[in-house]
């Protein structure tokens, strides 16, 4: 781990008298976390925002999908978040720490299947704890897709009972009657839970930033459970943490399964150097790919078309939009969800590719 000096004297280091103000977004899949992110980069104004994203799954699809700020400002951790992320995060926060240039808000979008409080306990049980200041942690709901059940997920109500504001989301999807049942399920999880309607996460800033409304004495006070979730965070980084640079796919898929903190569900991470037939991706989508997907998102190349393809998958809405690669063509996408049948995905996947022969005309660089 990178030692950071102590900073006696505080020349260097200005920020630690207070500390760094931190934000976590948590919210299960497809919520709208990035597009939150998106919204405070696009309004923070003066603010330096730097920004940790950590993504479930291979392929960070996420950080490509922000909002260009300066390209440094974003700070990836790559690889299996319920595995690494104690390791990961204090070094990726000492990394923001370090930074010459000043830096005055951090914020960090979890992945939407984990339990938030690892990464709440790496903020205060760590040395972190000096440095920081842990100020909110923001719960995105889906409206239109949470009902009471929520895909028994565990992991969707650890995220609202810690929610220190609930950001109920896509309001523009329902009917005002299914907001209220959603807020009323909210209440229920959590006793005076603070809820701010949003679409597109949109909300004012001085309502989200710097509000100081994480009660971290309560987090601290409970040492017993604090300790005994580290313990098992902490066993599972050990045993599989020689995995997580291992690229083996059928590797990472038994792995994420096992893992109780993903709440079952798995990630499988597509890539190719060819382009989709678009009539084919479609039909796939539409016809094909099984109901145990909920979640998908990609950055789509398909041979008639000279510009990226930003796909989103949610339940059972998609959207496809474009704009301008900034990069050589690829496919890369990630398909999220339970008791998957990889193979069968992947050889329909396959099967939707065009060889690279019959391309006509590739975007951003001659065909020779
Ligand atoms: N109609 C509507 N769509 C929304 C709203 N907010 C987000 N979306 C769309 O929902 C999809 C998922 O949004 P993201 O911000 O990527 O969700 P996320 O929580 O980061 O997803 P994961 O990274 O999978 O956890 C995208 O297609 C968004 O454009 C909203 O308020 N209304």
């Amino acid at each position: 781990m990178n030692q950071l000096t102590a900073p006696t004297s505080n020349e260097s280091f200005d920020i630690s008298k207070q500390g760094m103000p931190v934000t976590i977004i948590t919210g299960f899949l497809g919520s709208g976390k990035t597009t939150l992110l998106n919204q405070i980069l696009k309004n923070k104004q003066d603010l330096k925002v730097a920004v940790l994203v950590n993504e479930f799954g291979d392929i960070n699809i996420d950080s490509q999908l922000l909002i260009s700020v300066d390209q440094d400002m974003v700070e990836l951790t790559n690889g299996c978040i319920c595995c690494t992320i104690n390791d990961n995060l204090v070094d990726a926060v000492y990394r923001v720490l370090e930074r010459e240039d000043r830096i005055d808000y951090l914020v960090i979008e979890t992945t939407g299947v984990a339990d938030p409080l690892p990464i709440v306990l790496t903020f205060l049980g760590t040395e972190l704890r000096d440095l920081t200041n842990l100020d909110s942690i923001l719960t995105v709901v889906d409206a239109e897709t949470f009902d009471e059940e929520h895909f028994h997920s565990e992991a969707a109500l650890k995220q609202i009972t810690y929610g220190d504001i609930i950001l109920l989301n896509k309001t523009d999807l329902v009917t005002p009657q299914k907001l209220e049942e959603v807020e009323n399920f909210i209440h229920n999880v959590k006793n005076g839970a603070k809820i701010l309607r949003t679409t597109h996460g949109e909300v004012a800033l001085p309502l989200i930033l710097g509000v100081g409304l994480t009660p971290t004495d309560e987090y601290t006070a409970n040492d017993a459970e604090t300790h005994e979730d580290k313990h098992h965070h902490h066993d599972h980084d050990h045993e599989h943490h020689h995995h997580d640079h291992d690229h083996d796919h059928h590797h990472h898929h038994k792995h994420h399964s096992h893992h109780l903190e993903n709440d079952g569900f798995v990630s499988i991470s597509f890539q190719s150097d060819r382009p989709f037939d678009a009539h084919k991706f479609e039909k796939f989508i539409t016809e094909e790919m099984p109901q145990e997907v909920f979640r998908s998102k990609g950055i789509l190349w398909f041979s008639d078309s000279e510009l990226r393809h930003i796909f989103q998958l949610s339940g059972s809405r998609y959207s496809l939009h474009t704009d301008e690669w900034q990069t050589p063509p690829k496919n890369q996408a990630v398909f999220i969800g339970r008791k998957l049948d990889i193979s069968q995905i992947y050889s329909k996947l396959n099967e939707c590719l065009v060889e690279l022969n019959n391309v006509k005309q590739l975007p951003g660089f001659v065909n020779s």
